[in-house]
């Protein structure tokens, strides 16, 4: 007498759901059946709210903060991709440079191929993907200077076979202008953002590959200007980031070591920079080229999708030092749940 169904293994689980409903003991089975069901569902759903909990708020005391009872004497942000949104600038300058090009290809009479060949030298060199339009993760485009870019440019260019030399490309980039200048920022109400922070006693500090004319501009631009302590650019520096020079720089004006420093930034160079100064907190967000996976490998304790979060960050890991805030943000805060931790 057969008790319970057969199935066989080579059955597919529909053909099998439907021999239940043949089966004469069909209302005990498909009880043990559902009750499985159920019962792996539940563990499904506890191992999910187990893991989520781990990878968002789960703090690995080793590497996220060294010293107990830390909290920041000055933040440093970088500046496009972190508190601008450099997106548009950047397409921008790669249409233009690119058209200048193609014009000096036709005017040495290049035919299109060989024209295509040398554009997308170009392209390689600073880290242009012309298939997506855009750049390619932390690639020299988005986080070098434009002394470094227009070198970079000028050497996958000769590389190429066009007659061009560094003057000529510098020429062509400074008759497009300042084009960060006019980037909007990247969260708004960016002034009563950093005000929350100057409330605490926080420095606020830019460290920008960007030259300095443009980074006034923006600081203008955001009305920040008043709210900023130190900055540094790219035309400013000795060496750039990735190098520590930078944040040492910044931290000598302001009389602090880099373990007292949060650094926040979009791409490696500024993840990097974090790593080589020993900043006490090294902050990526993606709101720039850098992807997750790089700004971990490269130094960052801590993922945000953009800076806003940086709030609910201090304030949930008991962060804030200083005197109470009377600036109420609350309109503008955001969940912390998408915050990534390193693993140890
Ligand atoms: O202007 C650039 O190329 C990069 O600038 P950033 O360091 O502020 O990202």
């Amino acid at each position: 007498m057969k008790d319970e169904p057969e199935f066989d293994d080579a059955v597919d689980p529909h053909s099998r759901a439907r021999s239940f409903h043949d089966s004469t003991c069909y209302g005990r089975v498909s009880k043990h059946y559902y009750l499985l069901q159920f019962v792996c569902f539940t563990l499904f759903v506890i191992a999910a709210i187990m893991t989520a909990s781990t990878e968002s708020f789960s703090v690995n005391q080793e590497v996220f903060f060294p010293p107990k009872k830390w909290s920041p004497k000055m933040i440093v942000f970088d500046k496009d991709g972190t508190l601008g949104d450099c997106t548009p600038a950047l397409k921008t300058w790669c249409q233009k440079m690119t058209n200048n090009v193609r014009k000096k290809c036709v005017d040495d009479g290049r035919s299109p191929t060989q024209t295509q060949l040398i554009v997308s030298q170009f392209h390689q060199s600073i880290g242009w993907d012309a298939n997506i339009d855009n750049v390619l993760p932390s690639a020299p485009l988005s986080a070098g200077t434009w002394d470094g870019i227009v070198q970079l440019s000028a050497e996958g260019l000769m590389k190429a076979g066009l007659d061009v030399d560094f003057d000529q490309v510098r020429e062509w980039h400074e008759n497009l202008g300042d084009i960060h200048a006019c980037d909007a920022p990247l969260i708004p109400h960016l002034p009563d953002f950093l005000k929350l922070f100057k409330h605490h006693g926080i420095m606020i500090s830019i460290c920008t590959s960007d030259d300095r004319r443009s980074t006034n501009a923006c600081m203008e631009n955001w009305n920040i200007l008043d709210l900023i302590d130190y900055s540094i650019c790219g035309d400013e520096v000795v060496e750039n980031k990735p190098s520590a020079h930078p944040l040492m720089e910044l931290c000598g004006r302001a009389g602090i070591m880099p373990h007292e420093c949060m650094v926040v930034g979009d791409t490696s160079a500024d993840t990097q920079m974090g790593r080589n100064s020993k900043a006490g907190l090294i902050v990526g967000v993606l709101t720039g080229s850098g992807t997750e996976r790089q700004l971990l490998d490269t130094g960052a304790h801590v993922i945000l999708p953009n800076i806003s979060y940086i709030k609910d960050l201090l304030e949930n890991h008991d962060l804030f030092n200083g005197s109470e805030s009377d600036v109420d943000s609350t309109e503008n805060s955001v969940s912390l749940s998408p915050i990534k931790i390193r693993a140890g």
